[in-house]
């Protein structure tokens, strides 16, 4: 299995030190290709990686953020990943980054991800770096284990840039970048915090049968080992 855990005691030191490594990787790709592009996840765990990140002086003004998922609400709902990302990372030096969010005001989110392809088929590829989360259901990006479509979503060889998909699980529904836009990135890490998590990845990873965990397609997909990132807990001080 190719992945490489880098383990915390507590989640403030797992985003600083995850914020040096994702920034030196954005450096290092501006210094050799004149622009970076990295995609970032929501939920409740990215805010103090983000903050870190966001404080980090490289040259944000050719770096471009875009999202791994989305929900399908507009910027204003605090469901919102692209609120999550300019709250607390399009801040201090990041708020010179470019951003490329994946919602559109459509008629629903088929049309949205239609819009979203082609915004996204324009971006430097393969991605600079990638940070994916997971939720306790093994979920990644917005790779649902109930969604209708989930053998398109988990297809290597999708030829969609951004997925539409609808789980039951989700509440609404969701954008999603596709295995073919992730996978080939040249660096992903999986930013995870807790013990139910722990437990719930090396279930994942262990598992011998049954059907494909969603977070373990896109690690045995990958194409560089993917670098998991675990705090045990949060910090003891708000
Ligand atoms: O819904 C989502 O959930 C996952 C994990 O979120 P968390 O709240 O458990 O950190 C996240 O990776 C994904 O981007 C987001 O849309």
């Amino acid at each position: 299995m190719k992945a490489v855990w880098h383990e915390f005691a507590e989640r403030r030191m797992l985003a600083e030190t995850l914020a040096d490594a994702v920034a030196e990787r954005l450096e290092k790709a501006v210094a050799a290709r004149g622009a970076a592009t990295i995609a970032v996840s929501g939920g409740s765990t990215p805010p103090p990686f983000f903050k870190a990140l966001s404080q980090r002086k490289i040259d944000w003004a050719r770096v471009t953020v875009t999202l791994v998922d989305e929900r399908f609400v507009p910027p204003a709902s605090d469901r919102s990943n692209a609120r999550l990302a300019a709250q607390h990372l399009l801040q201090n030096e990041a708020a010179r980054a470019a951003f490329v969010g994946l919602y559109h005001d459509t008629a629903d989110v088929e049309a949205a991800a239609a819009v979203a392809e082609q915004e996204i088929a324009t971006l430097r590829q393969p991605l600079d770096a990638v940070v994916l989360g997971m939720g306790t259901d093994g979920h990644t990006a917005s790779f649902f284990p109930d969604a209708g479509n989930l053998d398109a979503l988990l297809d290597p060889q999708s030829p969609r840039h951004v997925l539409p998909v609808h789980a039951p699980s989700a509440v609404e529904p969701r954008l999603t970048l596709s295995m073919p836009v992730l996978c080939p990135a040249r660096h992903i890490v999986l930013h995870i915090e807790g013990e139910e998590k722990k437990r719930v990845l090396e279930a994942a990873l262990a598992a011998k049968d049954g059907p494909m965990p969603p977070v373990r397609a896109v690690i045995e997909n990958a194409a560089q080992p993917v670098h998991i990132y675990w705090a045990a807990k949060k910090d003891s001080k708000p």
